[in-house]
């Protein structure tokens, strides 16, 4: 704690707390459940300001929702503080009840209530004279374009139509947190895109602090200004989407985001040789195994001139010749698959639109030097 001396009236010296106080709507501090001897959260400290998205990221049964269960207050932390605007809600002899904590939950099985009107239900919560309910219930249903429904029940609605009367029933009341556990897992794709963006503008502009459970990295990475990479229980990354994408902390964070390819090699002397040429591994005792990975995208490739690859350069290193396996349309790229001459590894490209050499044509590959990442094998 910083302190500063004040001379009081009576000449004794009075002792000010100088501690900044914290700005965070939600701030969960060394958060830590076991169930049956087993720490499923070990550790997790989490800070959200106002109007920002965090999205909680990870494998299923990594202790996501239990995390978020106990920032709701309907589980309860081994260790660990939970403290919302400045006030905590759980902790050593303190459990502030979920009714209490002025939080919104918006969860996949969201369930409305079938026999009230979507009207009622956005309304449910709310309290206040039966004209300010009124007029909040309408700018939320607005907002969430469903003006027209209000009157309507809910098994009058499709499922996207569903979910936004959910969103706007959580926000009804103002909460200051919301909570979302894989809100939009139960959409199609396209309905999902647009409800998400949708979404996200609505909650930035009620400004609430949101903490969005999902195992979809897209999803986070659309939807959220944070990511808390979370792995067995602990946050093993955590920062903007684009560094968590360009610098992952290990290979199992590179390999969350998307494909990787993964080319090994022995380290000597701090480097390490490769088909592709060699590599700085830094740090890294002799002899032991580093993995470079690189993403598909960041292959390189160019055609055989009668054996001859291109020179190497600073940029992409040494070329090395590969023959195609298979390759694939899917869409907005094609996914080429190469055989390696040098040691018969298997290594992805994935090329902007139709890229389809034939089986067995030779090609010659190599690997963006700015993208790969060099991790020592654990
Ligand atoms: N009440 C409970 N009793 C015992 N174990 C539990 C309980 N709740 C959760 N767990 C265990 O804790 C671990 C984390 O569960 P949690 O639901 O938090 O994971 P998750 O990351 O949200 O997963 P998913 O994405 O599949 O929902 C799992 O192994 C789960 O089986």
């Amino acid at each position: 704690m910083e302190t500063i001396g004040i001379a009081s009236g009576d000449g004794k010296a009075l002792k000010m707390d100088m501690t900044p106080q914290s700005t965070a709507r939600l701030e969960v501090r060394g958060l830590k459940r076991n169930f049956g001897g087993l720490d499923v959260v070990r550790d997790v400290s989490l800070s959200l300001q106002a109007g920002q998205v965090t999205g909680l990221l990870g494998p299923s049964g990594c202790g996501k929702s239990t995390t978020l269960r106990i920032i709701a207050g309907v589980d309860h932390q081994t260790e660990g503080e939970v403290w919302i605007d400045g006030q905590m809600v759980a902790g050593p002899g303190v459990f502030v009840p979920p009714e209490k904590r002025h939080i919104g939950l918006m969860f996949q099985d969201f369930a409305l209530f079938p026999h009230l009107s979507v009207g009622d239900n956005v309304a449910f919560g709310l309290s206040g004279t039966r004209t300010e309910k009124r007029q909040r219930v309408y700018t939320l249903l607005d907002k969430v374009g469903l003006g027209k429904f209000v009157d309507k029940f809910p098994h009058e609605l499709s499922g996207g139509e569903q979910q936004r009367v959910a969103l706007a029933r959580a926000l009804a009341p103002k909460p200051s947190i919301m909570l979302m556990d894989e809100p939009f897992s139960g959409l199609d794709n396209r309905l999902r895109d647009g409800i998400r963006d949708e979404a996200l503008s609505i909650l930035k502009e009620e400004g609430a602090a949101v903490l969005l459970v999902t195992h979809e990295p897209e999803e986070a990475m659309r939807m959220a200004d944070e990511i808390a990479l979370m792995r067995a229980g602990q946050i093993v990354q955590h920062g903007a989407p684009y560094n968590l994408y360009n610098a992952p902390v290990d290979l199992q964070a590179a390999a969350f985001f998307s494909d990787v390819n993964v080319i090994s090699g022995v380290v000597d002397g701090a480097l390490t040789q490769t088909a592709f040429g060699q590599f700085l591994a830094p740090g890294v005792p002799d002899g032991s195994t580093v993995d470079i990975v690189i993403r598909p995208q960041h292959l390189k490739i160019d055609f055989d001139r009668g054996g001859v690859g291109p020179s190497p350069t600073l940029d992409h290193g040494v070329w090395a010749r590969g023959l195609v396996k298979r390759a694939r349309f899917i869409g907005k790229e094609s996914l080429v698959e190469f055989q390696m001459e040098r040691d018969g590894s298997i290594l992805t490209a994935s090329v902007p639109s139709v890229f389809l050499p034939k089986p067995d044509t030779p090609l010659w590959i190599a690997i963006r030097r700015d993208r790969c990442f060099v991790f020592p094998r654990r």
